[in-house]
């Protein structure tokens, strides 16, 4: 459980004045999630999720708040803010930004199957879609510059091996031409549990907090890696396949993303191997915290850099 900030009934009761949504009936912390501070809360009215921001800079947030809001006007099916009276969607709690969204139904899958994998597809292109219409634009807060400035924060605490591999992949993407490729609103942090399902359609899209201008296809490498590989390695060619069928049914691919495929898959990885070891070496106090471990990831890495990928077979 991630719960960095303990509320009380009174907290919530305060901010809930803010609101037209009801009286508080019934609050809980939320048993997942790494970044934030997450709790369900029940009102007479309705049920919803309040965050508070643990990590993030207040100037970024109008940026994912406005997006989501914009996604869930053009039915995309997602995480929809809550306006407060006064028309906006930030609010302050116990000395943290915070918001309030309304709850999806559905819950996330450990192994979705194909048809799960091609409802994700499916709505995936259709963010990126829905995107080109939104005006504003933020850069990739964990892009390749962060990276780098992790890297000389971890450098102390990295086996030889390990650091030689950051270091190789690091100069790798560094040198590396993206600029062919097309860029829109990204999710950017699209792993299963931040999909919810109802049966076998997309219920919703939560967690936008990573949401950048960037690559399309880092989206898809992101997922490639967390739905497509068992933490072993095996690949799962058919969850693949149907993920970027349905996708590729709304957006066909740019011959310049085929060939940027094998390093995207990379560079995915590598953003999830070092934020992982970030967390777990300098670890966020909280009441009631977790961790996940960085090791698949810098396996991926490894065999991707090995044995790369094709986008299409
Ligand atoms: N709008 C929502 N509707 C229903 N459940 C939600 C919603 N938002 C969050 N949740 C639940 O809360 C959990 C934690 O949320 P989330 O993944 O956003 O945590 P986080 O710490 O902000 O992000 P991360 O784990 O990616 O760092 C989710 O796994 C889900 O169960
Ligand atoms: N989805 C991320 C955590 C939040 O960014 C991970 O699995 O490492």
């Amino acid at each position: 459980m991630s719960v960095y900030t303990r509320l009380t009934s009174e907290d919530i009761d305060r901010l809930l004045s803010d609101y037209a949504i009801g009286e508080l009936e019934y609050f809980e912390g939320i048993s997942e999630g790494i970044t934030n501070t997450n709790y369900f809360v029940d009102t007479t009215l309705g049920r919803w999720v309040l965050t508070l921001f643990e990590a993030l800079e207040p100037g970024e947030l109008p940026f994912y708040l406005n997006l989501m809001d914009h996604l869930a006007g053009l039915g995309v099916p997602g995480a929809h803010p809550v306006a407060r009276r006064d028309g906006g969607f930030l609010s302050h709690l116990a000395g943290r930004p915070a918001a309030l969204v309304y709850r999806l139904r559905g819950r996330s899958l450990v192994s979705p199957d194909p048809a799960h994998c091609a409802a994700l597809g499916a709505t995936v292109a259709e963010l990126h879609r829905a995107g080109e219409s939104f005006p504003d634009r933020q850069a990739n807060s964990r892009g390749l510059g962060w990276i780098e400035a992790t890297r000389d924060t971890l450098a102390g605490h990295l086996s030889a091996g390990d650091k030689a591999l950051l270091d190789d992949e690091i100069a790798f993407q560094q040198a590396f031409d993206y600029a062919p490729l097309p860029c829109g609103v990204i999710h950017a942090d699209l792993f299963r549990d931040n999909v919810l399902f109802e049966d076998r359609h997309v219920s919703g899209l939560i967690d936008f907090y990573y949401a950048c201008y960037d690559h399309w296809l880092f989206d898809l490498a992101v997922i490639c890696n967390d739905w497509c590989y068992r933490p072993n390695g095996t690949h799962l060619p058919e969850q693949w396949r149907a993920i970027v069928d349905a996708y590729r049914r709304r957006r066909p691919f740019a011959p310049a993303e085929n060939d940027a495929w094998p390093a995207m898959l990379r560079a995915a990885a590598l953003r999830f191997w070092v934020s992982r070891l970030a967390d777990w070496h300098f670890p966020q106090s909280g009441h009631d915290t977790h961790q996940k471990d960085p090791q698949p990831f810098a396996e991926l890495l490894i065999a991707h850099r090995d044995a790369p990928p094709r986008l299409l077979n």
